[in-house]
């Protein structure tokens, strides 16, 4: 088997990246992956297809990519895989949730896993390039997330005593591995007493970050706030875009930016 040539536009959107493989939980049934300007579609098509057999997954609801190799010598096979975040109905609720789905493909078209992961690789900078000019909407007035460089250097600042105190098992359970999906390089600073992150923010070389995002109650946030216009480069330091990650009790500040943004 070979590498396949694309297949011919279905669609309206032109196919930029075609591939097929077969998924990790089952290498008998093949697919035919595609990715659009605007979506990831998943084809069945091998054995012959029944019911729903065709997936299309919207590059919005994607944090990012990676393809690698299993420490296996004697699987010659490639993997890909891609993170999406849905908005999903809660389970007993008429609210809705992004809730995590990694796709994992397996590529085993050829028997040189070299030339295997070679093919996988070609996917992860066209996801990424996608999220970086188009991923994200907004991320405050007039600033989007194409702005900022990616990868993006972020301080993230958690507050270990906010909230019930669950800041940093949220961090631990969730964001640190949205981060790393999203290929977004952070430092963790675990806050240990009053001030601390203004003070922080008010002495650190803002050139090494890209942003600056805190995970707690709005009381932090008011923090970093101060310690940038503490510094006597303050009308530079003010710019730096900053982000909210609930981990307070109340979170009103978070829940308003983010459901302004979308
Ligand atoms: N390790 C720490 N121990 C005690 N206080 C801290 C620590 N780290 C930060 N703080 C302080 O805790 C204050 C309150 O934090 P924050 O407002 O973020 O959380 P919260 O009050 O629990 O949340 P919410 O505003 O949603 O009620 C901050 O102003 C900060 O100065």
């Amino acid at each position: 088997c070979s590498i396949p040539d694309p297949p011919r536009n279905t669609g309206t959107d032109p196919v930029s990246l075609y591939g097929e493989f077969t998924l990790t939980g089952n290498r008998k049934v093949r697919y035919a992956v595609s990715l659009t300007e605007r979506d990831l579609t998943v084809q069945r098509l091998t054995p012959t297809p029944v019911g729903r057999n065709k997936v299309v997954l919207s590059l919005k609801d994607c944090v990012g990519c990676r393809a690698y190799r299993e420490n296996d010598n004697a699987d010659p096979a490639a993997y890909l895989s891609a993170y999406f975040y849905p908005l999903r109905r809660r389970w007993m609720s008429s609210g809705v949730s992004r809730q995590r789905v990694e796709h994992c493909f397996r590529l085993a078209a050829l028997q040189d896993p070299r030339a295997n992961l070679e093919e996988a690789d070609k996917w992860a900078p066209s996801l990424f390039d996608w999220l970086k000019t188009r991923g994200r909407p907004i991320m405050g007035p007039g600033v989007s997330m194409s702005e900022l460089s990616r990868p993006c250097r972020m301080m993230l600042l958690v507050n270990p005593q906010s909230g019930k105190g669950q800041a940093l098992t949220l961090y631990n359970n969730h964001i640190q591995r949205m981060l790393n999906e999203a290929g977004v390089p952070h430092t963790l600073v675990i806050t240990e007493r009053q001030n601390h992150a203004r003070e922080l923010v008010k002495e650190a070389d803002l050139s090494q970050w890209d942003a600056l995002v805190i995970m707690s109650g709005d009381g932090l946030l008011f923090e970093v706030i101060n310690g940038l216009l503490d510094r006597p480069d303050w009308e530079e330091a003010i710019r730096t875009p900053l982000g909210i990650l609930p981990g307070g009790s109340g979170n009103a500040l978070a829940a308003s930016v983010h459901h302004y943004s979308g």
